[in-house]
């Protein structure tokens, strides 16, 4: 099983500049976390921190029970080797071939045999659907092959967590949707915890168990995808349908007197971009027939089940409403009807009044059979209306 990453109060600056502050979230061990926010708010920055290539100020970052915040050079050395990271360009070497690219992590870092490390390389180029493509090179193929050889280089040390930096970047919205299915196949196949960070709405709607998203320095939100997916948090909603109405700018973020002046033009007509108002929870991409099932997925579903009084009602009701009738049943919940527009929920006439901050009656709260490691306590949703944990 992947690894927990246990983020509390995490900080990092360069000189006067803060870039983000007192981010704490856990990513749930063996998930697909995606991570979300306008250019230039941390995302890559984030991720350089998590391996230890940048420093945060403050806080902690716990992987298997060490803070590479404040572990020695030797533990940060160890703890690198269970990141597998896929970085925007696929970061290969131009001169090597795709085998020797791939089998460069095993010859450096490993005493394999060549006849190991061969059967190593073509059982990973073969899982990220590059079988026959060893001898070509990287600048001989396409964006989107180059970023599977990528993936195929981040997954011969058998890492229990993989970083991906904008996996769509460069690459058109099919084969973005190609990659995101590799990334659930790959999951499901070595269950190891993913954080993907992206900008791309349509994989932050389809693909991830969990969401969170950075703006103005902070963390906004994070928790499973129903709770970004039917926030009402102004920044959230305005990201997630990619338009111009709302607090995030041409530059990061607009100041108040240019936020109502174009809420005036908007108002007077004017286009904000974007599609329609896209609001709701789309079905989530699974595993390719035939790949075995997202043990991550199974263990999210009690976890979330036990987290589930404490979400935002719209989640809750999401997140039953994407329950078989058996699994409702064994959970003891059930779904209550929701209006049509916007997915806005109205209260079923056999529902209870629903209770201050969207929990759910004792009668509809989940029972969980087998509570177990999945029951994450720490990963709580960020109140949508604070940064804090
Ligand atoms: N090594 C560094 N030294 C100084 N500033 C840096 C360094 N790395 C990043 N920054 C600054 O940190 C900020 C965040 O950069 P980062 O690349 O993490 O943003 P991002 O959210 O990934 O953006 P994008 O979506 O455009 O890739 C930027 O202002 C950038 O200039």
């Amino acid at each position: 099983m992947g690894a927990e990453v246990v983020i509390e109060g995490l900080s990092k600056s360069f000189g006067k500049q803060a870039i983000w502050r007192d981010v704490t979230l856990t990513l749930p061990p063996g998930e697909v976390s995606a991570m979300l926010g306008p250019s230039g708010t941390g995302k890559s920055v984030f991720l350089k921190s998590m391996i230890g290539l940048l420093k945060p100020d403050r806080g902690r970052c716990m992987i298997n029970g060490v803070d590479i915040v404040t572990c020695s050079e030797h533990q940060l050395y160890e703890v690198r080797k269970l990141f597998g990271v896929l970085f925007q360009d696929g970061a290969l070497f131009g001169s090597m071939n795709l085998y020797d690219n791939v089998a460069f992590p095993l010859r450096e870092h490993t005493k394999k045999s060549e006849t190991e490390v061969r059967r190593i390389v073509l059982e990973k180029l073969e899982m990220t659907g590059l079988n026959g493509a060893d001898k070509k090179l990287p600048g001989e193929i396409s964006g989107g092959m180059r970023k599977r050889a990528g993936l195929a280089r981040a997954l011969v040390l058998d890492p229990q967590i993989i970083l991906v930096d904008e996996p769509d970047s460069g690459l058109d919205p099919v084969r973005t949707t190609y990659i995101s299915q590799l990334f659930l196949d790959v999951n499901a196949q070595i269950d190891a915890t993913f954080l993907i960070v992206t900008h791309n709405i349509n994989l932050a709607r389809t693909v991830p168990d969990n969401l969170g998203m950075l703006f103005r320095k902070e963390l906004v939100m994070f928790g499973p995808r129903e709770v970004l997916l039917t926030s009402e948090e102004p920044v959230v909603k305005q990201f997630l349908n990619g338009k111009m109405d709302g607090p995030i700018g041409m530059s990061e973020e607009k100041d108040s007197a240019q936020l109502a002046a174009e809420r005036a033009m908007f108002e007077a007509g004017h286009h904000a971009g974007g599609v329609e108002d896209v609001s709701g929870v789309p079905p989530q991409m699974q595993p390719t027939p035939g790949v075995p099932t997202r043990m991550g997925a199974v263990r999210r579903k009690d976890r979330v089940m036990q987290i589930l009084h404490g979400l935002p009602q719209e989640a809750q009701q999401s997140i039953i409403e994407s329950l078989s009738p058996e699994e409702q049943q064994r959970y003891g919940v059930r779904p209550q009807r929701l209006a049509t527009a916007g997915h806005r929920s109205a209260p079923a006439e056999n529902s209870i009044p629903n209770h201050h901050q969207g929990q759910l009656p004792d009668d509809q709260v989940a029972h969980i059979p087998h509570p177990g490691r999945a029951g994450n306590h720490r990963l709580r949703p960020q109140d949508p209306g604070s940064g804090g944990a």
